[in-house]
């Protein structure tokens, strides 16, 4: 047997829900560019669901879907306020409120294609109420209700600032969620699908896969860029900064990618996007630093911009607290999750790959008292 440490190029899967080819990010056959710059996240939750884009009527349903399930339990917001909200993470609050939702879910458990679908739209509709009650219970504030009439990425913000958002605000939180959505087979959503793998329900594939998501080697990558610029300050300490990183061996949050060589497709959008709202809200520090920063790694080290990078600067330039950064990841990309795991009941085999024993051998029991 040979083995290729972290799965490396292994192609586990076929799936026909987003590719990386060439350094090129599709979402069936979308470009990222194209979506990023055109779709509203609720097409591409469509499109990702269906692999086509909706026509307006199927876009109306499926708004008018996400708008009805986003109320939560009673039950759930009384969770939130049964632990010391202040000493937990939010993404550590995610994982266990989606464990716990399936609870109050009497169709967790029906493994039917039409049951599976509704679960998937309530699993959508209120991870966008989760994350935002979390915070307004955490800053001792009443729970907003979302709006009709406003699109998924604006009544995230309403309910979680509880004002209508500007233009430009929901423009950059839709870019964000359609950046994020999918990303072919990354470390949560292969969680995910290892989970479902063995015919498990759809709450556990998705607790399984925020979960993965948490890290910072992953998704929890942006929280400690907006960490890291903080700690630097200024602009010009910005490169001495991670020189002394880079000699004692320790990675720069948002840099690098398994599978990009030259480059992430989504960063350049979030770069423009950090340039602009960090201008408008005279934060362009942020920019600056965050431009030194990419220019030197990728000099130096030959590594990308990931999408975790210029988030950091544009949800800080939105006034979002920092630790709710990854939670935004995973609302977005419950989208993507969701898909993969519809997919993979569609065509299911248990994931089972196997493991190069590297232990010592002929061990011979010994009694407790001759240890
Ligand atoms: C949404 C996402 O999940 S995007 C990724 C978010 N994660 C981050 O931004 C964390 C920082 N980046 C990293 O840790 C990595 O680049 C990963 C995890 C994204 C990819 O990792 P891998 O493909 O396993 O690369 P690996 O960690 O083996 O690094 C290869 C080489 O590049 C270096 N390297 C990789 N990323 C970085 C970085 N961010 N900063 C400095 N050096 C880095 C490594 O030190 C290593 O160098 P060496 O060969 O001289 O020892
Ligand atoms: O694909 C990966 O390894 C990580 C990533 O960029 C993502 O999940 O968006």
């Amino acid at each position: 047997m040979s083995t290729t440490k972290g799965l490396e190029g292994v192609v586990a899967t076929e799936s026909k829900i987003s590719s990386i080819i060439d350094d090129q990010l599709t979402y069936a056959g979308y470009t990222i560019d194209d979506l990023a710059e055109n779709a509203s996240f609720e097409e591409v939750v469509f499109l990702l669901w269906n692999k086509r884009l909706p026509n307006k009527q199927e876009l109306a349903e499926l708004e008018k879907a996400l708008f009805e399930n986003m109320t939560l339990p009673d039950g759930l917001v009384e969770h939130f306020k049964s632990y010391d909200i202040h000493n937990v993470h939010p993404m550590a609050a995610l994982r266990t409120a989606i464990s716990l939702l399936g609870l109050y879910d009497s169709e967790a458990d029906e493994m039917t294609e039409e049951a599976n679908k509704r679960k998937a739209v309530r699993l959508q509709a209120k991870v966008a109420s989760i994350v935002t009650a979390f915070s307004r219970i955490r800053d001792g504030k009443e729970l907003i209700q979302p709006k009709q009439g406003l699109s998924y990425a604006a009544n995230f913000l309403y309910m979680l600032n509880g004002e209508e958002p500007s233009d430009l605000e929901v423009e950059a939180i839709n870019k964000a969620l359609v950046l994020h959505a999918d990303h072919e087979l990354n470390a949560s959503t292969f969680t995910s699908r290892v989970c479902v793998a063995t015919l498990s329900d759809m709450y556990s594939g998705i607790t399984a896969a925020i979960s993965a998501l948490k890290g910072p080697l992953h998704g929890g990558a942006n929280e400690r860029v907006m960490s890291m610029l903080l700690e630097i300050g200024e602009v010009e300490n910005a490169i001495p900064y991670v020189k002394e990183k880079m000699a004692n061996k320790e990675k720069i949050m948002g840099m690098g990618h398994r599978v990009y060589k030259t480059g992430d497709p989504r960063a350049k959008h979030l770069k423009k996007m950090s340039k602009e709202l960090t201008k408008k809200h005279g934060m362009e520090k942020w920019y600056e630093m965050s431009e030194k920063i990419e220019e030197f790694i990728k000099s130096e080290k030959g590594l990308p911009a990931n999408v975790d990078f210029y988030s950091a600067s544009v949800y800080h330039s939105l006034g979002i607290k920092h630790d709710l950064y990854t939670p935004i990841f995973a609302v977005s990309r419950f989208s993507g999750w969701i898909a993969h795991i519809l997919e993979q009941y569609e065509n299911n085999r248990l994931i089972r790959p196997r493991a190069e024993y590297a232990g010592p051998t002929k061990q011979v029991y010994t009694d407790i008292d001759e240890r």
